[in-house]
């Protein structure tokens, strides 16, 4: 996004398109109250009226066309959305309307808003941070509950407060060596070096351990079911979803392709993959296959690992990939078992035995025990800027204190992005490019 213009008044439809009972045409900048004077005729005029107010009356076009009945809400800088003076022109909700009232608007001299602008100036007027930014972003996109609740912590400002308790541990440890850098011969003492620095790296490794949970919260997760041929991964696909998704046949290497289903689990949206039975083969296609379910486990966020509880156990052919995270199944259960293990969970697609607390640890494991009431890493953006605040603080841990110094105060910039205080415009921008218009 370019950054000029500024200073302009600007003008969109904040409600989403089609018909709806009602519909918003925001204003925001210097001019936006004498514009709604321009637009709407009612028994008081926007820019005589006092923030916070609204008047009921009628929105009408140049030649004086009655457009619509309607409200104008009156906000002025600072105390609005965006900092500036706000007029909110709320009409019934038609596309018909909407596109009628933001052409005179635009008429009056306002220019179109870019996407996200109207968060853009908020931010630039310093009542949100980035962190907040992205949570409205988030907001505005939540397909879930759990989306939901993340992202409005964020916009209260819960994230910014977590990571400005690990910013006060390190801004202490830096104090304290900045005031013996002249004495190198004393050193810094552990209660104001380790501590408060084991302090910091504690916290900040809690915050990185509900970055899965965040990402997992808001775009959902990737499960991938592994197994020799035979084990049941159709089978327990189809249990999962609740209707008969995947081919099942007692022939072995039945699925040699791979196949996907969407399922929600407790709120989580869940992609299931099925894979190709892992097995040496002859069969070209098939030994496709395989090659394939190995790499759909690497990509996955969490793999299922089935095994056949009712013949003899038999390690996997093939090696899973290092990073995969992976929980392990016995299936079949209502058959006589042929062996067991307190690590597998054992479920049958046949009875449904088994398959709530399946569900259940698939919830927990890809949401982890993020504590509820807690603000989560949500975007790739924090993450990175949070584990680049951990390296520094690691560093420092062994240096002596000058250079240790250094370290501190590349943790302490890197804890300032995360947040959004201190961040390269292109970063910015980056942020408010996935906004809508109207937003
Ligand atoms: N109609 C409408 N609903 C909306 C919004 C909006 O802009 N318009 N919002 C937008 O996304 C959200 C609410 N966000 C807002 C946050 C602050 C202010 C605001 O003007 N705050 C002033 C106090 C105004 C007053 O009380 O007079 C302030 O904090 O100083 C407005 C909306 C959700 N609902
Ligand atoms: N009794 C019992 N039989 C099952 C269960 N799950 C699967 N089966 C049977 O096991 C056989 C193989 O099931 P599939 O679901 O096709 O197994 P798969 O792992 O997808 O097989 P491939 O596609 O060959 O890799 C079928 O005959 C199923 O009916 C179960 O929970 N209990
Ligand atoms: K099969």
């Amino acid at each position: 996004m370019t950054r000029t213009g500024l200073s302009d008044t600007i003008a969109a439809i904040a409600t989403a398109p089609g018909s709806a009972g009602v519909g918003i045409v925001r204003v925001s900048g210097p001019d936006a109250l004498s514009i709604a004077d321009g637009v709407f005729r009612g028994r008081g005029t926007p820019s005589r009226t006092r923030g916070g107010r609204f008047l009921s009356g009628a929105l009408v076009a140049g030649d004086g066309e009655l457009l619509d009945e309607g409200l104008c809400l009156v906000f002025r800088a600072p105390r609005s959305y965006t900092g500036e003076d706000v007029a909110e022109l709320q009409t019934h909700g038609s596309p018909a309307v909407l596109s009628r009232v933001l052409s005179r608007v635009l008429e009056l001299g306002a220019r179109p808003a870019r996407p996200g602008e109207f968060t853009l100036r908020a931010y630039l007027a310093g009542r949100l941070d980035l962190a907040q930014a992205e949570a409205v972003l988030e907001l505005v996109s939540a397909g879930t509950d759990t989306a939901r609740r993340q992202a409005a912590l964020g916009l209260s400002g819960a994230l910014g407060a977590r990571v400005e308790r690990v910013a006060s541990h390190v801004t202490r440890t830096l104090a304290a060596i900045q005031a013996l850098l002249d004495y190198p011969e004393e050193g810094v003492p552990d209660e104001d070096r380790a501590v408060p620095l084991a302090a910091a790296e504690a916290e900040l490794t809690a915050l990185l351990g509900t970055a899965r949970a965040g990402q997992v919260a808001t775009r959902g997760a990737r499960l991938a079911l592994i197994g020799r041929p035979n084990a049941g991964k159709s089978s327990l696909l189809n249990a999962l979803l609740g209707y008969e998704r995947s081919i099942v046949t007692p022939l072995p290497g039945t699925t040699r392709d791979y196949l996907e289903a969407q399922l929600s689990l407790a709120g989580v949206p869940v992609t299931l993959v099925d894979t190709a039975g892992l097995r040496e083969t002859a069969d070209e296609v098939e030994a496709a296959g395989v090659r394939q379910a190995v790499r759909l486990a690497g990509g996955a966020d969490l793999v299922l690992a089935l095994e056949d509880g009712s013949v003899e156990r038999e390690a996997l052919p093939a090696e899973l990939p290092p990073q995969a995270r992976v929980l392990r199944v016995r299936t079949k259960s209502d058959l006589p078992a042929a062996w067991t293990d307190p690590t597998t969970l054992a479920v049958s697609a046949v009875t449904g035995e088994g398959l709530p607390g399946l569900r259940e640890a698939l919830h927990a494991a890809l949401l982890g025990d993020a504590a509820r009431g807690e603000a989560w890493l949500t975007t790739e953006r924090q993450v990175d800027a949070a584990r680049r605040a951990l390296a520094h603080l690691q560093a420092a841990r062994f240096l002596p204190d000058d250079l240790a110094g250094y370290e501190l105060e590349e943790a302490l910039r890197a804890l300032a992005e995360l947040t959004g205080r201190d961040v390269a415009e292109d970063v910015v921008d980056a942020v408010f490019r996935n906004f809508c218009v109207g937003k």
